[in-house]
């Protein structure tokens, strides 16, 4: 059965794993560089979706859109109707801290929000909310293996990109002790909380609020490979 967004039939071409990416291209530059035996999965709305075998393992790669309403729905249907346990999304983010560089890689212990999207649910009247526990010890132990430096800590998961005072990230680390800012995850662990399953958020620094040092969009799209690389060696 196929959903309004992700139109697939047979779900079980979809893994119990999906990497998402905020952006459908960098899903299908994992699919084209890491994974073999690749087969499209979706194209709906250009919102493209693979699975793939990484060392063996059968997992799946699909873009999320950017902002909380989108990644609401398509891990919501993932996990809903496609039967997805675990979800790691995958995304660029700004740093809120001098100790987090670009390319730095940050693990999500929680994300922190101003967004309503868990209370409009029904499940949690707080702003902050976990990633799995599970999943983050077994994306820790995979860095480790690789050798890849992880940063860990609470991220912003903001619903608007251009603020009028750009300077209030001061007052949200200060506040919150949010590290850095991404537009998705709140939405996800909300989803994940309410069906019962398993999320968590890999983070590359894309831009710095505090040096202003930034990437290109195509640097965002193909070269945050350790952060591909720990969430796939993590499956
Ligand atoms: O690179 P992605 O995964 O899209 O993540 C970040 O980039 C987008 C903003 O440029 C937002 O989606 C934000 O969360
Ligand atoms: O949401 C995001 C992602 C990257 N950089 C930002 O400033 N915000």
């Amino acid at each position: 059965m196929s959903t309004p967004h992700i139109g697939l039939e047979d779900k079980t071409l979809v893994a119990k794993t999906v990497l998402m990416p905020g952006d459908p291209l960098r899903a299908k530059f994992i699919a084209e560089t890491f994974l073999k035996d690749v087969v499209q999965i979706n194209t709906v709305r250009n919102m493209f979706g693979y699975t793939g075998t990484y060392k063996g393992k059968k997992v799946t790669v699909m873009g999320s859109g950017m902002g909380m309403p989108s990644i609401g729905i398509y891990s919501y249907e993932l996990f809903k109707f496609y039967d997805v346990e675990n979800i790691i999304r995958i995304g660029s983010a700004g740093s809120y801290t001098k100790d987090l560089n670009v390319y730095d890689v940050l693990l999500a212990t929680d994300a922190y929000s101003e967004s309503s999207f868990a209370k409009t649910m029904g499940v949690s009247e707080s702003n902050v909310l976990p990633a799995t526990l599970l999943l983050n010890d077994n994306l820790k132990a995979s860095a480790k293996k690789l050798g890849y430096k992880l940063h860990e800590g609470r991220i912003h998961s903001s619903d608007v990109f251009y603020r009028v005072n750009p300077d209030d990230y001061k007052k949200i680390l200060s506040d919150y002790n949010a590290l850095a800012v991404e537009m998705e995850s709140f939405a996800l662990f909300a989803n994940a909380k309410a069906l019962g399953k398993n999320a968590a958020c890999l983070l590359t620094i894309s831009d710095s609020f505090v040096t202003s040092d930034v990437t290109t969009p195509e640097e965002r799209q193909t070269s945050f490979t350790k952060m591909m690389e720990i969430a796939l060696e993590s499956i």
